[in-house]
């Protein structure tokens, strides 16, 4: 399986589950993401969404270039990229606190779902970037704009995206990216101790608090931003460039 749903005393654990390609996202691992997302929708018992990746090695690489490099055009490009897009808008507007439990790299794509959820824990091993600009691309799956709306300093927010490489995890801690950096113990040790408090307070707290900003988000046409965003990424998708890399990195990792 391309991911595996946990659930234990209402903590629901999403992990992408492909190590052999640094847990990519391809359209099996976006179903399995629409299916925790509507689960957690549909039942009121679930405290925390956990997103994470199998291994010590990655949380995400982002978007499976071996699959999505066969997308050519604009439009097959944008078809793609709108799929991720309203997953992980749909991601970012749950009622309930969504926790990026980062065990490794998380670059691309893979930055873009951290962003995308409300607080950040990192290892202390793990470095983060948005590393599209590498690809002649943009960011495609929201990520950017969820980056700017996040509350980092606008140049800080900015720099990240245009570096386009990964930081460290004390980096990611000093601009705000990180919400906390964890350096012993387990990934689910450092998740439970980060939830204690949280877990304590009752969930319709959790709600009301996180409605204040999706109403904003709604007042501010949030969404329809984010599909600006896929559709530049869409646009930059058919250059010459963006190829061009994406077959330099797969003739690289055949070698
Ligand atoms: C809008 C989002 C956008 C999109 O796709 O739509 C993106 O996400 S664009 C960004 C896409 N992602 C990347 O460009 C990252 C590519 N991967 C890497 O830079 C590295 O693999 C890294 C830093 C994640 C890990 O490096 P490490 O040295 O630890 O591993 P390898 O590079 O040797 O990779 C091992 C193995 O995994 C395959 N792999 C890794 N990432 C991807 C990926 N994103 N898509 C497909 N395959 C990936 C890599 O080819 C190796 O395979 P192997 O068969 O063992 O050679």
């Amino acid at each position: 399986m391309a991911y595996l749903i946990d659930k234990k005393e209402g903590i629901l654990t999403f992990t992408i589950n492909r190590e052999e390609k640094r847990n990519a996202v391809n359209d099996e691992v976006m179903d399995g993401l629409k299916e925790v997302i509507t689960y957690v929708k549909d039942h009121n018992d679930v405290r925390f969404l956990v997103i994470t990746g199998a291994g010590e090695k990655s949380f995400c690489s982002g978007g499976d270039l071996s699959v999505f490099h066969a997308l050519e055009t604009e439009e097959q490009a944008f078809g793609m990229l709108s799929k991720m897009a309203g997953i992980l808008y749909d991601l970012a507007t749950l009622p309930v606190p969504t926790i990026a439990l980062i065990n490794g790299t998380a670059v691309g794509g893979g930055c873009e779902i951290a962003t995308a959820c409300d607080f950040r824990l990192v290892a202390s091993h793990a470095k983060a970037g948005f590393i599209q600009g590498t690809l002649a691309i943009t960011s495609g799956w929201g990520g950017g704009t969820y980056l700017f709306e996040r509350g980092l300093r606008h140049d800080r927010a900015l720099k990240m995206l245009v570096d386009a490489k990964p930081y460290d995890a004390q980096t990611l801690y000093e601009i705000g990216w990180a919400m906390r950096v964890y350096f012993e113990g387990t990934k689910e040790e450092a998740l439970n101790d980060f939830i204690e408090h949280m877990s304590k307070i009752h969930p319709s707290v959790h709600q009301a608090y996180k409605e204040i900003e999706l109403r904003k988000w709604r007042e501010s046409n949030m969404y329809e931003r984010v599909m600006e965003e896929v559709r530049t990424c869409a646009k930059l998708w058919e250059s010459e460039a963006h190829h061009k890399a994406v077959n330099s990195f797969l003739t690289k990792a055949k070698k």
